[in-house]
């Protein structure tokens, strides 16, 4: 009989059973009846997805995508009025189909403190998701490490979470009993600040009535007011590895417990585990592990919904000299992380077959030329707004997508590496506002974020690996919502594209999605006006900065400037900027018939 993934477990209290050597939970199938060929039929189900895509305060307005895959290459879509919701039997069972159960009863079998039920009753969550059934018992009672692999959006961070939750409050009620310490008992190390930022908030709710605090430690924002936040001695920090590196070194007191804390996550693990971030990670695990007798204390988890992919290698790496080092399957590379982490004997779960994406996301490619993109982008919004986010796989193309757009009324919001991290989280918050809005963003926001109601996700270029093609995809689809994810691939990408599919193990074609070239004409002439404005502008700015540039070097050496041509150049950009301010008109023109 196959693994069943849509098999659901409840943990059964251990009363009495404690003391049963190597016991270290029982569990309960809720849904035993399901025979082999009805989780066959169930499974082909699943790639006839019928999905209402937009929310429903905006399905009037929309002309909202209908989507039904027939074959591998083709999508139909159908303007759909009454937006169908996803039938009870297509769940992707990842969140119970408990949905009628308030009564918090799934909770009970955890005994978790009330202040943790109040926390997760006010947040609407009624009973744990498939990760958090399949984990929680060994977790909570057998207080194992667990390295846990589960799609994205699936609620992963409180599979972790809710343990540590539920452990601190017990202990600080014995500590308290004892002496006025004030221990860090959580350390949970993400890669990326956003990401960490939001963890902490999603903990903080949950914990809001459990007198528990939380700090974040993050690169970008002021070291200073983190110090502050540190001096209140939180229980559980949430950190990147960067941010905490330095504050170690910097001798604060409350982080110099780090090797006696009682919980440490990683999570995004493999991310953590790629160079970039490795080295920090590494030290920081060197000075968390340096006490071995209060490291057999700790508890681990490891989390990802990538943990357990494997890619093939790239050319240059498939030489003889590499083959033994890069080649790993999924249990070889778990079991790298494992001992990396120094973890004994974990509780593995992996709800992922090998592919970490949600069974409720729809899958789409457009093969046009590099030149189209900008169209196909600019279509794609036009046709289907609604919360999206543009991937793009390096900031420079970020930064032109962003003036394009904006030219185009489109109102994107940029996020990237290099801006200011004030910034970085003012468009975060901006996009979450507001139903329609756009961000366009390098890989920095592939992972994690947990923005309510992304629609659609457009990956302007191909991914570089299969594990950002699934991280970006999961930005939207979450909590068993319906999303789109759409692949632009020029014919430079065809490979990549097709490594991509491999290491997801598809051994079908990403479905072709539908264009209603009527309107492309309309299309092409608003973003071909919208590049040659953008064009003229930079030509303006440049002259400007050279003119500028000169300027202060003649100063600096004293060096009269050639009036004549500083006189030519200044008119040759109000000439462009004459140009331009027309040409801007006319595409307002344009735009505002686009559609309407
Ligand atoms: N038991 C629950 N019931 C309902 N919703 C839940 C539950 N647990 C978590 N959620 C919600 O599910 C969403 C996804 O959770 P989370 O961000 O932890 O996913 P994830 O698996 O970590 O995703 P990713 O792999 O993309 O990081 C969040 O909005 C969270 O609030």
């Amino acid at each position: 009989m196959e693994y069943n993934n849509n098999l659901k477990w409840k943990a059964v209290p251990l009363n009495g059973l404690n003391d049963v050597e190597g016991l270290v939970g029982i569990e309960e199938c809720l849904n035993y009846e399901l025979n082999f060929k009805q989780t066959k039929k169930s499974k082909n189900k699943k790639k006839l997805i019928q999905s209402e895509c937009v929310s429903s305060e905006k399905q009037k307005q929309r002309k909202c995508p209908k989507k039904k895959i027939k074959s591998s290459s083709n999508i139909h879509l159908t303007p759909s009025t009454t937006g169908s919701t996803i039938p009870n039997d297509q769940s992707n069972g990842i969140f119970n189909d408990e949905s009628e159960d308030k009564s918090m009863n799934s909770w009970k079998a955890y005994d978790f403190p009330d202040s943790i039920l109040k926390g997760l009753s006010e947040q609407g969550f009624s009973y744990p998701t498939d990760i958090q059934s399949l984990t929680l018992p060994s977790a909570i009672l057998g207080r194992k490490d667990i390295l846990g692999a589960a799609e994205t959006g699936s609620g992963k961070t409180l599979a972790f979470g809710l343990p540590i939750l539920n452990s601190i409050i017990r202990m600080k009620d014995d500590v308290k009993n004892v002496n006025d310490e004030k221990p860090l008992y959580a350390l949970i190390l993400i890669p990326t600040r956003e990401l960490a930022i939001q963890v902490k908030n999603h903990l903080q709710k949950v914990a809001k009535y459990s007198g528990i605090n939380i700090a974040v430690v993050v690169g970008g924002l002021s070291a200073e007011k983190q110090e502050r936040l540190l001096n209140k001695f939180p229980e559980i920090v949430v950190a990147t590895p960067g941010r905490l590196w330095d504050l170690l070194q910097l001798g604060h007191e409350h982080l110099s417990k780090v090797n006696d804390i009682r919980f440490l996550v990683i999570d995004e693990t493999d991310r953590m585990l790629e160079s970039g971030h490795f080295k920090e990670l590494q030290n920081l695990l060197e000075k968390i592990n340096a006490d071995s007798e209060a490291r057999k204390h700790r508890q681990n988890f490891v989390f990802s919904a990538t943990l357990t992919l494997v890619h093939e290698l790239p050319k240059y790496l498939m030489k003889k000299k590499f083959r033994g080092n890069f080649e790993m399957t999924s249990e070889q590379k778990l079991k790298k992380i494992i001992n990396l982490l120094g973890i004994t004997n974990p509780k593995i779960v992996d709800l992922t077959h090998g592919v970490g994406l949600s069974q409720t996301l729809t899958e789409g490619r457009v093969n046009c030329s590099f030149q189209e993109k900008d169209y196909y982008v600019y279509y794609f919004l036009k046709k289907y707004p609604g919360r999206t986010i543009i991937f793009c796989n390096s900031i420079g193309c970020v930064k032109r997508l962003t003036t394009l757009l904006t030219l185009l009324d489109c109102n994107p919001l940029p996020l990237h590496a290099s801006m200011a991290q004030k910034q970085r989280l003012k468009n975060l918050e901006r996009f979450t506002e507001n139903t329609d809005s756009i961000l366009v963003a390098t890989d920095v926001a592939a992972r994690g974020l947990d923005i309510p109601f992304v629609e659609y996700v457009l990956h302007y270029q191909v991914p570089r690996t299969g594990e950002n093609y699934i991280h970006r995809s999961g930005r939207t689809a979450r909590a068993n919502k319906q999303g789109l994810t759409l692949l632009l691939i020029d014919s430079s990408e065809l490979q990549n594209y097709i490594k991509v599919c491999k290491t997801l193990n598809k051994n079908e074609d990403i479905p072709s999605f539908p264009v209603e070239k009527n309107c492309f004409e309309a299309v092409k002439q608003r973003v071909n006006l919208a590049r040659e404005i953008d064009k003229l502008q930079l030509q303006v700015k440049k002259t400007n900065s050279e003119a500028g540039w000169f300027r202060k070097v003649s100063e600096e050496m004293d060096i009269i400037l050639d009036d004549i041509s500083m006189k030519s150049d200044l008119e040759e950009n109000s000439k462009y900027k004459k140009i331009a301010s027309v040409k801007a008109k006319h595409l307002s023109n344009l735009l505002k018939n686009l559609y309407s």
